[in-house]
């Protein structure tokens, strides 16, 4: 050995299907591997049509055509906060590339193409699938998985979909680093540009075809730190996409996020688990979801926490 620097390979990721409600990994030890990662892939399941959502995500940001050339996957910028309520709808960055649309499921009868919603929904039912397959696995009773959760296996959970279109033409981060908020994430991208940090290097998660990408976020992290099974909030980030050769389609990505219920009503916020004396408080969950929203879209800072 020279000691010359070599350009590390690729890391190879975890990958897994749904099977009966359970996961099934490709290795012996994925699923392990995949808790410290903090992601893995999934295998998509046979009949999930993402046409309406690559449609939404490559049309929602352009202005919408007159009454002869209507295209209702267009013009949606002006479905603001101001009228959907707070971390909704349209938003374009200042420190970032993205422009995003932010809609969580009270709102997706009334504001996506039918054919959207219905998408949205099956992305939704498929996250919390996840879910419930990896609160299998840790040492945490399933007499405590609702309260634990903040209810987000229930109707009371915050089930957002959220799209982003990165502008090539706008010098800036790609999208900034953050862990996802809540529980499990299903994220839909084609292209290159995602990394996650590991082992204190970033490393990139390229897509591959016929998967999503699952992370887990910091209601889980926040739960499992105390127990025999701790899974990691994987800390992410995408890089600047430069202008593509003539006619290359932008980067887009869209994610189903299953956070915790923001009633507090239902339930306080965030716990730890903790064997022995159970379940403790952390912290309130609207105001920990206000902090690392806008801490991940400030000039200066990270969406970590
Ligand atoms: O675009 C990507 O690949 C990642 C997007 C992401 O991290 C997010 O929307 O939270
Ligand atoms: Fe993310």
């Amino acid at each position: 050995m020279t000691g010359t620097a070599h350009p590390t390979a690729p890391r190879l990721w975890q990958r897994a299907r749904l099977h009966d409600g359970r996961l099934e990994f490709t290795t012996p030890d994925g699923l392990e591997q995949a808790l410290r990662d903090g992601f893995f892939h999934l295998d998509r399941p046979a009949g999930l049509d993402l046409t309406p959502g690559d449609r939404f995500a490559r049309s929602f940001y352009l202005p919408a055509g007159d009454r002869t050339h209507h295209d209702p996957y267009r013009g949606f910028r002006h479905w603001t906060a101001e009228r959907l309520g707070p971390h909704q709808g349209y938003y374009c960055r200042d420190a970032d590339q993205t422009e995003q649309f932010f809609l969580e499921k009270r709102w997706w009868n009334t504001v996506y193409p039918p054919a959207l919603a219905h998408q949205a929904t099956a992305m939704r039912d498929l996250a919390l699938d996840v879910l419930r397959a990896v609160l299998t696995h840790l040492d945490l009773p399933r007499d405590l998985w609702d309260e634990a959760t903040g209810h987000a296996l229930t109707a009371h959970g915050t089930h957002t979909l959220t799209f982003n279109h990165f502008r090539p033409d706008v010098p800036r981060r790609g999208l900034n680093i953050h862990k996802d908020s809540g529980w499990v994430t299903v994220l839909r991208s084609t292209e290159p540009g995602l990394e996650a940090e590991r082992d204190g290097a970033w490393h990139p998660v390229d897509p591959l075809p016929g998967t999503f990408i699952v992370n887990f976020g910091c209601a889980l992290e926040i739960l499992t730190r105390a127990t025999a099974t701790p899974v990691a909030a994987v800390a992410h980030r995408v890089v600047r996409q430069p202008p593509g050769p003539g006619g290359k389609p932008d980067r887009f990505s869209y994610a189903l996020f299953v956070d915790s219920t923001l009633d507090d009503s239902v339930s306080p916020g965030l716990f730890r688990y903790e064997p022995g004396t159970g379940l403790h408080l952390e912290t309130g969950f609207g105001r920990f979801l206000d902090e690392i929203l806008h801490n991940t879209y400030r000039p200066d800072g990270t969406g970590l926490y």
